[in-house]
Formats: structure tokens, sequence, C-alpha cells
């Protein structure tokens, strides 16, 4: 069975009755697939060419889809009007998990065919041509973990997340013998993805309970985003359609969080390594001013590595999430580590965690790594210890440092532009004030009876 569709392709499996439906999908802040179901009928005679109308509020609404205010491009004073989403072609794939459907990502662009600017996959296009210009290409591998319960989601939700069954009793790390217990879902989740198209290279259990992580091949960036956001929202209706759930919060519990190590390496045009060379710990001069770009501007761009209240707790030290802005050789205690060899070389950011939107912490990679390019930044000696240990230059702490960051940044609006950094501003002024309403069981158990 092919995975990838060509249009012609499509028209083919429609015509045999084994395609009727087509999904147009795009990606929002939070990083979800939203978008719409369309006939085949439809979508090969209208929408592959012209585009699907959606209502401009999905890049402007919280996780609850609630309306609320700041956002320029999207309110109820400019009328909540349409943008376009525009199937990328090259994306067509089946999704072997859904009966008779196949699924395309899309652009978004206005009506008279420009960028939306804050859409998440516009944002990293621009990235990828600021390194295009230079003739360079950036290859990115994304590993998400998760933890798998055997409740269903909608019980999981009904008992108010508590009292919830891990897949696992204990920590898996390695265990075969654990892996075994969870096979016949990770199985289907991989050879789901597989029939959508995803190199997927292996799976395995992960140090909290039920907690796994299933590794895909690395590829240009776009398409491993791309595959990324899909992979997510495939496990989680594979494990809802067995009766279980998956969660890829950065921290569900107390135990080790969820994380989303991201690698990245750069190419040129011949595909010769960027980073790769003949200078200290196996970098080329650009390989050294790209970490040290990593660094400097971690603090400002943290809200697009790490965008929800939770995420900012996985960094603990012990925990192997980072608390330290520093970089190591095959260094795990750092935010940054190096590793691979001569072609494979490549820097891994363990800052991200299961709740980051892709397309955004690739953006902000790249944005980073040519900040240090561009300005020769100097790299600093690698991190040799354990770098829990140092309290010289910590990961952020909360969401509110990480937007203050980000609002108060002269990089960031030199990277992305006003508009964006405005946008994702108030993305998190929406959350943390939200946040700031809410009353949380941590709160009654503390006060309700004690206080
Ligand atoms: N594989 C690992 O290094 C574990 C990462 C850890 N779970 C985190 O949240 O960062």
């Amino acid at each position: 069975m092919t995975t990838s569709l060509t249009l012609d392709g499509l028209r083919d499996e429609a015509a045999a009755g084994r395609i009727d439906t087509v999904i147009v999908a795009i990606t929002d802040m939070q990083g979800r697939l939203q978008g719409k179901r369309l006939s085949s009928r439809f979508f090969l005679e209208e929408v592959a060419e012209h585009g699907s109308d959606g209502c401009n509020y999905l890049l402007a609404v919280d996780v609850d889809m609630n309306t609320v205010d700041g956002y320029a491009m999207s309110s109820w004073s400019r009328g909540y009007g349409d943008f376009v989403m525009r199937p990328d072609l090259g994306t067509l794939r089946r999704i072997p998990w859904q009966e008779g459907t196949a699924l395309v990502h899309a652009d978004i662009v206005w009506e008279d065919g420009s960028d939306v600017a804050a859409s998440p996959r516009q944002i990293l296009r621009r990235q990828l041509a600021r390194l295009a210009e230079r003739g360079w290409s950036a290859y990115v591998g994304t590993e998400l973990e998760f933890i798998v319960y055997e409740d269903s989601y909608e019980d999981a939700w009904t008992r108010a997340y508590r009292g919830l069954t891990p897949a696992n009793q204990y920590n898996v790390d390695y265990s075969l013998l654990g892996g075994a217990r969870v096979e016949p879902l990770l199985r289907r989740i991989r050879n789901g993805m597989a029939g959508a198209g995803m190199y997927v290279e292996s799976a395995k259990g992960e140090c909290n309970l039920g907690q796994h992580e299933i590794a895909f091949r690395f590829d240009e960036a776009l398409a491993t985003c791309d595959n990324h956001v899909l992979y997510k929202t495939g496990a989680k209706e594979i494990a809802s359609q067995e009766g279980r759930s998956i969660t890829f919060m950065a921290k569900p519990n107390e135990r080790e969080g969820n994380s989303c190590h991201i690698h990245l390496s750069l190419r040129a045009a011949d595909g010769t390594p960027v980073l790769a060379g003949d200078g200290p710990y196996g970098l080329s001069p650009a390989g050294g001013h790209f970490i040290a770009g990593q660094q400097a501007c971690l603090r400002d761009f943290t809200l697009l590595y790490a965008p929800t209240i939770n995420s900012y707790k996985r960094y603990q030290r012990g925990s192997f999430a980072p608390t330290a802005i520093k970089w190591g050789v095959d260094n795990r205690t750092c935010a940054l580590r190096l590793v691979g060899h001569g072609p494979s070389l490549r820097v891994e950011n363990r800052v991200p965690g299961g709740d980051v939107n892709p397309y955004l912490a690739v953006s902000a990679m790249i944005a980073a790594g040519l900040h240090g390019i561009e300005n020769t930044l100097p790299l600093e000696d690698p991190y040799p210890g354990n770098a829990y240990e140092t309290d010289a230059g910590t990961v952020v702490g909360t969401l509110r440092d990480a937007a203050a960051d980000w609002g108060g940044s002269s990089l960031a609006p030199e990277a992305f532009g006003k508009e964006v950094v405005e946008h994702y501003a108030n993305y998190a002024r929406v959350e943390l004030d939200a946040y700031d309403r809410a009353v949380t069981d941590w709160e009654m158990f503390r006060g309700f009876e004690r206080l």
C-alpha cells in the first residue's frame, strides 16, 4: 500500500471507493491539528486548487476555544472573518487508522494569498527561507515521550484525572518486559504512523510509570514538524480506539516529565554538513557560533520551547530535564547536548517538553543559531560534569518570566517580526490570566482544613 499520495493517486483511490474523506489540517498556536473533513470529491474538484476557508479565530483562541482579547489579526471588532487553509499537496497521505481517509497539511494565507504571519507553519517557512538564502537546509528529529493510561479519555476527564491507572506500575526505562505489556497499542501506533508515510525507528520504555517513546527518523524540518503533529493526534486517536489514553503533557505528575528533545543539524546545498568540521569537538566555526547562539537566545525564546504553565514543572534537578543553560558533549545534564560524529553531528535541545509546538520551537532554534552565526558569537567551553550543580545561567522558571523575556527581547522582533512577537506575547498573557483565575487542587489540600 502506498502511503503518500499524488492528486492522481487520490483520484484513483476515490474512484475505486478506497478513499472517501480528505482531512485538511492546519496547526494552531497550541500545536494542535485543526481543520475539516471533506468529501474526496469536493477536495479534488475545489479545495486542492483553491483551498478551504476557516474562521481566523483558529489562531486567536485559547485551548478551550474561548474568544479572547488582544489579538490584532482576529477579534470581534474585525468580525472574526476567514482565512484560507491552502493544502500543501506534497503532504497528502493516507491515514490508515481512519477508514477511507487521507490527510493534507495546509498553510494559512489571507484571501489575497499573503501569509498569515502568526501561523506556526508560516513562521517556520520564514526561518527556513533565511537558511535557504545561505543555501542551507535544516534536518530535524523530535523525540516525544508520553504516558499511557488504562483509562479512556472520557473516564479520565470525568474523574478529574484522579486515580488513573498507568499502563505500567514501575519504572520501565529500557524495560522490554514493560514495553511488551503495552506492545499491542504501541505496535498499532508505530504501524499506523508507518502507514502514514513516517519512518519509524524504534520504541522504548522510559522512567515514569507507563511512560514510553517512539522514535522517528530525522527529516527536513518542515516534514518532521508535520509528522510530529500528525503523530501526536494519531497516537491519541489510536489509544482512544483502544479505550485507553495517552498524554504528552510536559509534567502530568511529580515523577519524570514528558520531554520533546529536538535534534537539529544543517546541510549545505550539496549535502555537506554545516555544523560539523575540523574544529574542537568536531564542530565547524559555524557550528560553534550556532551553539553559542542557542545559549544566547535561550531565555528570550523560551516561550516557544515551553508554552504552558505546566511546561516549567519539568525543570527539576536530577530529572534528566535541564536546569542550566549550558552545553556539553554528550552530557544529558545540560540544556544543549552535542551528539553524534562527523555528518551525524547535531545539537540536541533538551528544553522542550511534549507540549511544545514543534514549528515554533524549531523556528526558535534556527533563529538562535543564525543569531550566533551572524554575530560570530564565541563558544564557551562545554560543561564537563553535572550541570545540575551550577546556578550560572538557569533555564527560565515560569511562564510569567518567559513571557517577560519574550516581550522585552530585542532579538525576538529581529528574528520573527513585531507582529509575531506581539501575537505570542498575547498568547502567554491569555494563558497567565486564565491560570491566575483558576483555583487548583493544590490550594484546596493546603488550605481547606488546615489554614
Ligand atoms: N530520556 C531522557 O533523557 C528523559 C527526559 C525526561 N523525561 C525529561 O522530561 O526531560
